[in-house]
């Protein structure tokens, strides 16, 4: 395996189980992420991306089926990974981060709490030391006063906050490789810009891979590096992100082009 290799998705293909037979919501996807890269994943509601990343995660629904393929983590096939594998996993060299950052803390337990239950499971580190890396990361994504962040519950933050605590537990652990799942939908486009460059920092310094899905072609050209476009469950363009907005091949990947907004960073 090539050493700069940290995820290799290879001709995965998933289904669910409806009511009318099997369906086919990812076809034939492959891919390659280097370490410290970001690949951009876009396409239409429903194309599949979000199927993708769950796959990737170990996380999808019952009804779904991968039929076939690969993913190979640092080389370790996470498909054959037993569901206690695949939970220390998601804490350690895979971290998520998804759209609704409420769905991510318990109610009834502080940031702080969050923190130290996910560092202190992965490293073993002593309350002080977990306490000030929480901090320290915190800090790194923009919170203020990170000492009193912690002490709060999740319902005293907005969500603009919470998805920047979400992003600062899953940097924190230095994974390997970030699936980010619309990481800044809950921010106005002031913010989603300064959390964007404080991601694409935080990974650069760390060397973390990110999969990053957007619907944001803005977002997109900002931080990846190459691009994927998923159209119905195939990926049918990926390039480098310059060449992509610049001499778009795929009749789809032209039409995502040409209906994004005009004011924007692209
Ligand atoms: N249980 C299910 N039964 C039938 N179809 C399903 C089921 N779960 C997902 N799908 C279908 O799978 C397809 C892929 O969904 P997915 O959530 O991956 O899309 P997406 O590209 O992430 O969309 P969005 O950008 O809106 O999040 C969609 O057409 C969806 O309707």
């Amino acid at each position: 395996m090539d050493k700069h290799i940290v995820l290799s998705v290879d001709h995965l293909h998933i289904s669910v189980s409806t009511p009318h037979g099997m369906k086919k919501i990812v076809n034939d996807v492959s891919f390659r992420l280097n370490r410290g890269e970001v690949l951009g994943l876009v396409g239409a509601s429903g194309s599949g991306k979000t199927m993708t990343c769950l796959a990737i995660m170990g996380l999808l629904q019952e009804s779904a089926i991968i039929e076939e393929g690969s993913i190979l983590l640092e080389g370790k096939n996470l498909l054959q990974a037993t569901p206690a594998q695949m939970r220390s996993i998601r804490g350690g060299r895979l971290a998520v981060v998804m759209q609704n950052p409420m769905s991510a803390f318990n109610p009834t337990v502080t940031i702080g709490s969050h923190f130290m239950e996910t560092l202190r499971a992965q490293r073993s580190l002593s309350r002080a030391e977990a306490r000030e890396l929480a901090e320290t990361y915190l800090g790194k994504t923009g919170l203020p006063r990170p000492a009193e962040i912690m002490k709060q519950y999740p319902f005293q933050l907005s969500g603009g906050m919470l998805q920047r605590a979400m992003i600062a537990i899953a940097m924190s652990l230095q994974p390997a490789v970030l699936i980010a799942d619309e990481p800044t939908t809950a921010l106005d486009t002031v913010h989603q810009m300064r959390l964007l460059e404080q991601m694409r920092r935080l990974c650069e310094e760390q060397e973390t891979a990110m999969l990053l899905v957007s619907h944001d072609l803005g977002v997109i050209a900002y931080m990846a590096d190459e691009v994927m476009v998923m159209q119905e469950g195939s990926i049918v363009e990926k390039a480098p992100v310059a060449r992509l907005f610049d001499r778009p091949e795929h009749p789809y990947t032209r039409m995502l082009l040409e209906a994004r907004p005009g004011i924007g960073l692209v």
